[in-house]
């Protein structure tokens, strides 16, 4: 772990203390607001949308509005890591990263508001990302309507990068994503009368099972797709017949196309399991996340760009079958979204995930260099 000398290495520990869940950002909406009110205001423009923040940064002779957009919510889980600052909030912790894309923000933020260049900048804090889903109401919120950007970027912490790398591609980054909730309803009873229950373990482990031929045998091997449960919640006690099951779950496919024909499997199969075990069934899509499609001109040129600079490393990277509603943002708005190397053991989710904070500082400097660049540029 670095020393504690760089602002915003501070910044990222005082967010990583107090993870919230989406759109209940309130104290790190407070953080954010704060450090902005320490800032010279002449520059400033700041509005509140929910439980999140959008900061203009005025430049000298504006004709357009470049936008940089960062995430801020932590997720539902315990932190297991060995950081004298973790979480301070119970069964809440910041293991996706909002920490260090919130702190870079600020960061970037901060140099422009000492250094104006010709074009306003915009700062998007975004709640919800991690659910239920902040960008799509962001985007179409008045607040972002009125100072809607003609480009935004973003970035990701990036486990499987080392500190000094970025990993992107033209075209898609991130999966369409589709959360799944699938509500099963028979008849509870005692253990020893199975002839007067109606069995809802049999039921939920059969369609279980079912699912997960969806993917191998009606998805085209070549082109990606995903259906996790990630939770079963099933019965009471080891002498009752369970009448509920709950099945709670992800979809991830590289096209629109396949996330409907997932879909469509999961009705008929969760039909069949209604008559085969005559019991009723709900299925809540929950959040759905578009896939995150980098505009190609603009990341090519990023990453020719990066690559010229040659202080970072610059990874042409696969798709990732992870999800962000970032993607909403970019399917009107050109711009991208890069991994940040930040190379650790354990990857985004685990409990003890320890990025690399030295990449904090490499990230607000690239970022910097390539808004001025694009801030002074005719595009
Ligand atoms: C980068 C990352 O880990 N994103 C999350 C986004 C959540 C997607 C959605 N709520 C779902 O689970 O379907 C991810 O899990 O990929």
């Amino acid at each position: 772990m670095v020393a504690l000398t760089h602002p915003f290495i501070n910044l990222r520990r005082q967010l990583h203390r107090i993870p919230e869940l989406g759109f209940e950002e309130f104290k790190t909406q407070q953080v954010i607001l704060d450090t902005l009110s320490r800032l010279p205001q002449h520059r400033l423009e700041i509005k509140t949308w929910r439980t999140g923040v959008l900061a203009k940064v005025k430049g000298t002779a504006p004709t357009r509005i470049l936008g940089y957009r960062t995430d801020m919510d932590g997720l539902p889980m315990e932190e297991e890591t060995n950081y004298a600052f973790r979480s301070e909030h119970p069964g809440r912790m910041h293991a996706c990263g909002h920490d260090f894309h919130m702190a870079i923000a600020l960061g970037i933020l901060t140099h422009f508001v000492e250094h104006p260049v010709k074009e306003d900048l915009l700062f998007l804090f975004q709640p919800a990302e991690e659910g239920p889903g902040g960008a799509l109401p962001m985007l179409q919120s008045e607040a972002f309507q009125e100072w809607r950007p003609d480009v935004l970027f973003a970035l990701h912490i990036g486990p499987d990068w080392p500190v000094g790398t970025i990993a992107t591609r033209p075209g898609i980054l991130f999966a369409n994503t589709s959360e799944l909730y699938i509500d099963l309803i028979g008849t509870s009873g005692h253990a020893s009368l199975p002839h007067r229950s109606n069995d809802m373990v049999i039921a939920a482990s059969q369609l279980a099972m079912q699912l997960q031929t969806i993917i191998s045998r009606n998805i085209d091997p070549l082109d990606a797709a995903i259906l996790t449960l990630g939770k079963v919640t099933i019965g009471t006690r080891q002498n009752i017949i369970p009448g509920k099951a709950r099945l709670e779950g992800t979809i991830r496919t590289l096209s629109l196309e396949s996330m409907e024909h997932i879909k469509h499997r999961i009705r008929t199969l969760v039909q069949g399991i209604e008559t085969g075990f005559n019991c009723k069934a709900e299925i809540d899509w929950g959040a759905n996340y578009c896939q995150v499609e980098n505009q190609a001109d603009l990341t090519q040129a990023f990453m020719d760009w990066a690559r010229t600079e040659g202080d970072v490393q610059v990874v042409e990277c696969r798709e990732a079958m992870a999800g962000e509603d970032f993607g909403y943002f970019l399917q009107e708005i050109p711009g991208f979204m890069f991994w940040l190397g930040v190379e650790t053991t354990y990857g985004l989710h685990h409990p003890q995930i320890e990025p690399k904070e030295e990449a904090i500082p490499i990230a607000i400097d690239l970022m910097t260099r390539w808004l001025r660049k694009k801030a002074n540029s005719s595009y």
